[in-house]
């Protein structure tokens, strides 16, 4: 029998895994049904996120559940098993139009203040700052994280491999990085022996002391860091950059984070904007001021904001912006037909995902005239970069990676308790003036303590002891599981990472690692460490912090099997439960599109199989459910047919889609639960299923193919009409009625 606590709880968000939610959960709730395990959805889509931090802007009947809070609680309980499909980290342009969006279907939410200038305006700005950026992750990652390409996934690959870009030794593709006055350059960084309460302040040239943020509270053995990144060195680095990439004739692009690190990115962005369009900003910067135009949203919204002026004031500032577009470096492309370059919006390009594609692209990026070409990938803060031109170099020294021989880099990543970078939002600032910031704690003393001037950026870090240990007895696990080698990306040289080094030393003899190769290297020699052995066919797991493991679980997925869709990614809580990520990669913004154009979606759910079948299995052994357990093992054997027998989506129109992958799905789930052994009645269940589903594959198919090839109309894109949603979804009533009656 059910409990409410045989619970899995699977998340709605936004984008490609919000319509693919719409055919799959059906089919899983049949599925589960059958063996008392309960599904619960919960809506932290972005639009859900900003309804629910408004409630008094809002109709009793437009109200909305705190969902995300209440998960974020879950998430900390040994019960938890949640299913987290990606969701968007929303940039300011794209907070602004799903309220634009909620507004225009009767909600009636105040509008987002840019530049808030009253008390008022500060508090509205602060509630949608709460929605913003990367602000449901952070929230339900109350443990460590386990990534990798399940082995079917990684045979699949090997007998079809994806294309993969030729490399040749005379690409001028590089990275830029500032390597000085920059976070990782100026990085103090201290552990901290008691619990204790700093204060983050200011003080100026004259002495006065302005409180940044009053209270940090500290765990005994937590690691803080602080550093700052110098606005004027930043500035020159990148008006190098600008006209570096035009003396070597390579595109200018920059790669960069702003959704996830959403205070310190969009300044930095802003100020790439700037430079690229110096003239335009010397010249017409007080009318741009006045249209309120900012920079760190990215270009587009300067575009968008000059069609208010009068005709002939756009025509100047265009001619001005056209004149910088000739006179600069070309811009890589993320749309060339619509002319949207790499600085328009800060969630275009972020940087785990488009570095990998670029590097599987011959490092080459697309130019204006839709051609690829070599790239000049900017990326200002040094703390990281390193890491990619370790690829490139290694790509132009021998060629692309061979998919169908190379070897695997799965992670094992430290991201507890908002560790390190990921959870310095609230610990970032803009400095006012040239002075000095200070931590300063309990008793009075200067913890840490940097030169500022106006405009540099300075963030605090914090890395709790207990995720720590977690994550070195996560790694030794995973190296005793897999018998591969496991390499701790960790920097002497780094004022933090030394500190890590301190503590990976300490906890390691506390597990058993009687056999085990573990080691500990800096990020370059990790990653060069790890492409030999790559190249020959040889596992590595990767040991790394939080930005790392975001970085490296998109990059070698995207080498290794084509994409991070198709990776296991396991967060086991530090309290028991279960956090299973559908993949490790985002929603597929482009995916929405094509299927709004044209019908077809190409999101491919395995991830989210692979998440489900891992949570079958948790929710299984957790409660002693032999039910759950079976449908487990059958779904790992469906999921291994499925990547047998190539039912992923295809990316053309009228071709099998994301709904008849679902389809497969459930056939081979079916097919397999009706041959099981273990338990007679769901297999006697099962049968009268499969054999309706295999009868019905033709017809089936053809429903699915003829939904295809018409723009489709969802009322919405932040905040569809989830009746229309369901409807375009499961557009096959012969599969509908089948899985009706499971
Ligand atoms: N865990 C989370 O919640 C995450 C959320 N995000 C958010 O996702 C959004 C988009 O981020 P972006 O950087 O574009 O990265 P994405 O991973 O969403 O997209 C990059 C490309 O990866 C491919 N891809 C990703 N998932 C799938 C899938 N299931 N099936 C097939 N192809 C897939 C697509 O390639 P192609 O176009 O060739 O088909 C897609 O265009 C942002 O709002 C970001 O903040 C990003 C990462 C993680
Ligand atoms: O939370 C986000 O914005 C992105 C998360 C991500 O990219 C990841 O965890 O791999
Ligand atoms: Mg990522």
């Amino acid at each position: 029998m059910s409990t409410d606590k045989e619970k899995i709880f699977y998340t709605i968000t936004d984008e490609g895994p919000y319509l693919a939610t719409h055919s799959l959960l059906p089919i899983i709730e049949a599925f589960t049904k059958a063996a008392g395990v309960n599904v619960e959805t919960k809506d932290i889509s972005l639009a859900g996120r900003i309804l629910a931090n408004f409630p008094d802007y809002l109709k009793e009947d437009q109200e909305v559940s705190d969902a995300l809070t209440e998960l974020g609680e879950l998430a900390k309980k040994p019960e938890a098993n949640i299913i987290k499909l990606p969701n968007i980290s929303a940039s300011v342009p794209q907070l602004v139009a799903a309220v634009k969006e909620l507004q225009k279907k009767g909600y009636d939410l105040p509008d987002y203040p840019e530049e808030p200038e009253t008390e008022e305006e500060q508090k509205i700005h602060d509630r949608y700052g709460i929605a913003m950026g990367s602000a449901v992750n952070p929230v339900l990652r109350e443990g460590n994280s386990d990534r990798r390409a399940p082995k079917p996934v990684k045979e699949y690959a090997r007998k079809n491999p994806h294309s993969m870009g030729e490399w040749s030794s005379d690409s001028k593709t590089h990275v830029a990085t500032m390597g000085h006055d920059d976070f990782a350059s100026t990085e103090k960084s201290v552990t901290v022996d008691n619990a204790d309460d700093v204060r983050i302040e200011f003080v100026d040239e004259n002495g006065e002391v302005q409180v940044l943020k009053e209270s940090t509270q500290l765990l005994p053995g937590e690691v803080i860091d602080t550093g700052a990144m110098s606005k004027d060195a930043l500035v020159k680095f990148l008006e190098e950059q600008v006209e570096d990439a035009k003396e070597k004739d390579v595109l200018f692009s920059l790669h960069m984070k702003a959704t996830m690190m959403k205070v310190s990115d969009p300044i930095i962005f802003g100020h790439a904007v700037r430079v690229y369009f110096k003239d335009v900003f010397e010249k017409h910067g007080e009318t741009l001021k006045e249209l309120g135009v900012d920079p760190n949203n990215g270009f587009g919204d300067l575009e968008s904001k000059i069609e208010e002026l009068p005709e002939d004031k756009k025509a100047e500032i265009k001619a001005d912006i056209q004149k910088c577009y000739e006179e600069g470096p070309d811009l890589a492309m993320v749309n060339s037909y619509k002319g949207i370059t790499n600085l328009h919006v800060p969630s275009d390009v972020i940087i785990d995902a488009s570095m990998p594609a670029m590097i599987r692209t011959s490092g080459q990026m697309w130019n204006k005239d839709d051609e690829t070409q070599d790239t000049k990938a900017v990326i200002p803060e040094s703390s990281y970069a390193g890491i990619y031109q370790e690829v490139i170099d290694f790509c132009k020294e021998n060629g692309a990676f061979d998919p169908t021989t190379m070897g695997s880099v799965p992670n094992v990543g430290l991201m507890a308790k908002k560790a390190e970078e990921y959870g310095s939002h609230d610990k970032t600032f803009e400095i006012p003036g040239k002075g000095k910031v200070r931590v300063v704690n309990k008793a009075g003393d200067t913890v840490t303590e940097h030169d500022v001037e106006q405009g540099d950026i300075w963030r605090m870090c914090q890395t709790k002891d207990a995720p720590i240990k977690d994550w070195v007895g996560l790694a030794v696990r995973r190296a005793r599981e897999t018998g591969d080698p496991a390499v701790f990306w960790l920097d002497e040289d780094r004022a933090h990472d030394a500190e890590l080094i301190k503590k990976v030393n300490q906890y390691l003899p506390e597990f058993d690692t009687e056999g085990l190769d573990i080691q500990i290297m800096s990020p370059v020699k990790a990653m060069r460490f790890s492409l030999e052995r790559i190249k020959d066919g040889k596992d590595t797991i990767s040991v790394t912090g939080n930005v790392l493991r975001d970085y490296l679980t998109d990059l070698f997925p995207i080498l290794e099997v084509g994409t991070s869709a198709k990776m296991l990614s396991i967060v086991p809580l530090m309290n028991g439960g279960g956090l299973f990520e559908t993949g490790a990669g985002g929603s597929a913004p482009k995916h929405i599109q094509q299927f709004l154009d044209e019908g077809h979606l190409r999101w491919d759910s395995l991830g989210e199989f692979l998440a489900l079948a891992v949570s079958l299995e948790h929710l299984g052994k957790t409660f002693d459910n032999e039910r759950a357990l079976v449908l487990s093992e059958a779904l790992d054997e469906a999921n291994t047919e499925y990547l047998q027998n190539d039912k992923s989506p295809s990316r053309k129109v009228n071709e099998h889609d994301n709904r008849g992958s679902h389809f497969y799905l459930a056939m081979y789930w079916a097919k397999a639960l009706a041959n099981q052994t273990k338990d007679a009645e769901l297999a006697e269940h099962f049968k009268a299923v499969a054999e309706k589903l295999e009868a019905n594959e033709d017809q089936i198919n053809k429903e699915l193919i003829d939904a295809q090839g018409s723009p489709q109309d969802i009322e919405g894109y932040y905040w569809p009409n989830r009746e229309l949603v369901f409807d375009k979804m499961r557009p096959s009533k012969t599969l509908n009625e089948i899985i009706e009656n499971v």
